[in-house]
């Protein structure tokens, strides 16, 4: 036997696939950040496949990988038969019909944050998983919420899970980034932004948010034209802890995620700081510093790296290992009445299915 036959063989009998074969939709920023993280730093899967509506880019990141296609229809990539799992980084308007595409096939995908646009689409899509798991035993969506592979945001979640803190009863959030894309609207800073600390809020405290208020303190003379940037936003839970979230994308400095846990018995805050702290010599004096990281890519790059290969270590042994549609729903659900609550200034009750 050669070393390939005995490889397969051993692949067959612990009915492990070999690599995955991996489409990726979408390779703008996020897109082409996972074909480099799928490509150069995660085992078990490599890029077949690449989509993109503007076919320029896609044939240029697919240069970039030995092997890789470019496939111009994206629902023709999901339903390629050399595909055996897909990566979705298009804008968010294109995910519900690119998910249930892959449900409809029954392959597993990756689906970046938000799941679907809506709470109402992103429900069918737990319908829908929910009946493909009935058909087959087979969960096949995770969603892009990276947080929850950090490091410092799974060490968090394990301490008060553990009693570290005594019962958790308010987490203080920030979430700043130094500068939005054009385009960006008030009520998609809590869509694209929010989200992650309303499903941070969840994973940490392991219960869902019963409501939301948005507060639009005075705008920054950096905002775009319009935009209520930043913004408070008040989530509480249905067991009565609270969470509050500065959201502030418009800094110009960098980009900081900050979580401060205050619990009964003690509190933890995780995101100071990565990195050295450096004492140099400042305009009056000597400082001390420490570098902040400039956006998301480098702040949560490891998170995402593990995100990524867990995802692809569960999707070889047919299971689901991260958030799920349920995750993205719920968010989603959040969000929803975070949009409302902005619009009426009140307190907005979540409006959700019983899981
Ligand atoms: N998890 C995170 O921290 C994080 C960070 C940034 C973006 N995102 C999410 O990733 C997704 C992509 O964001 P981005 O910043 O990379 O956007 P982007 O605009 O940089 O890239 C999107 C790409 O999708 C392509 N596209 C357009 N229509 C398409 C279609 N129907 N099918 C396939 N591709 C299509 C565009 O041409 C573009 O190249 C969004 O859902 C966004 O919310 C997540
Ligand atoms: O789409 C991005 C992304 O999700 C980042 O993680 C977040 O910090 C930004 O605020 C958002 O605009």
């Amino acid at each position: 036997m050669t070393a390939t036959e005995v490889l397969s063989a051993v692949r067959a009998a612990v009915s492990v696939p070999a690599d995955l074969r991996v489409a990726v939709l979408g390779v703008g920023l996020m897109g082409a950040d996972h074909v480099a993280r799928l490509h150069g730093r995660v085992s078990g899967a490599r890029v077949a496949v690449v989509s993109d509506a503007a076919t320029d880019r896609a044939g240029r990141v697919a240069a970039g990988v030995p092997g890789c296609r470019v496939v111009t229809d994206p629902l023709a990539a999901v339903a390629d038969p050399e595909v055996d799992a897909v990566v979705i980084a298009s804008p968010g308007r294109f995910h519900e019909e690119q998910v249930l595409a892959c449900i409809d096939r029954g392959i597993p995908v990756l689906c970046e944050k938000p799941l679907t646009m809506d709470a109402d689409s992103s429900l069918a899509v737990v319908r829908a998983e929910d009946a493909h798991a009935a058909r087959t035993g087979r969960r096949l969506v995770q969603v892009g919420f990276m947080r929850r592979f950090d490091p410092e945001y799974a060490a968090l979640r394990e301490l008060i899970a553990a009693g570290g803190i005594g019962e958790p009863l308010v987490v203080h959030c920030a979430h700043r980034n130094p500068a939005v894309p054009a385009g960006v609207t008030t009520e998609s800073i809590v869509n694209d932004s929010v989200v992650h600390e309303v499903d941070v809020a969840r994973f940490l405290l392991d219960e869902e948010i019963a409501a939301v208020t948005v507060l639009r303190p005075r705008a920054t003379r950096h905002a775009a034209q319009g935009l209520s940037d930043p913004l408070l936003v008040l989530l509480e839970t249905v067991g009565g802890r609270m969470v509050d979230v500065e959201c502030f994308v418009s800094t110009g400095l960098a980009y900081e995620v900050r979580t401060e846990v205050v619990g009964e018995d003690g509190s933890a805050m995780i995101g100071l700081h990565k990195g050295m702290v450096r004492q140099h010599t400042g305009p009056g004096g000597a400082v001390r510093s420490t570098a902040v990281a400039p956006g998301f890519r480098e702040r949560f790059g490891l998170a995402y790296d593990l995100e990524v290969q867990r995802w692809v270590d569960a999707a070889r042994r047919g299971t689901v290992d991260g958030p799920g549609v349920w995750d993205g729903y719920a968010a989603q659900a959040v969000c929803a009445a975070g949009v409302e609550a902005l619009r009426t200034g009140r307190r907005t009750e979540v409006r959700m299915e019983q899981r």
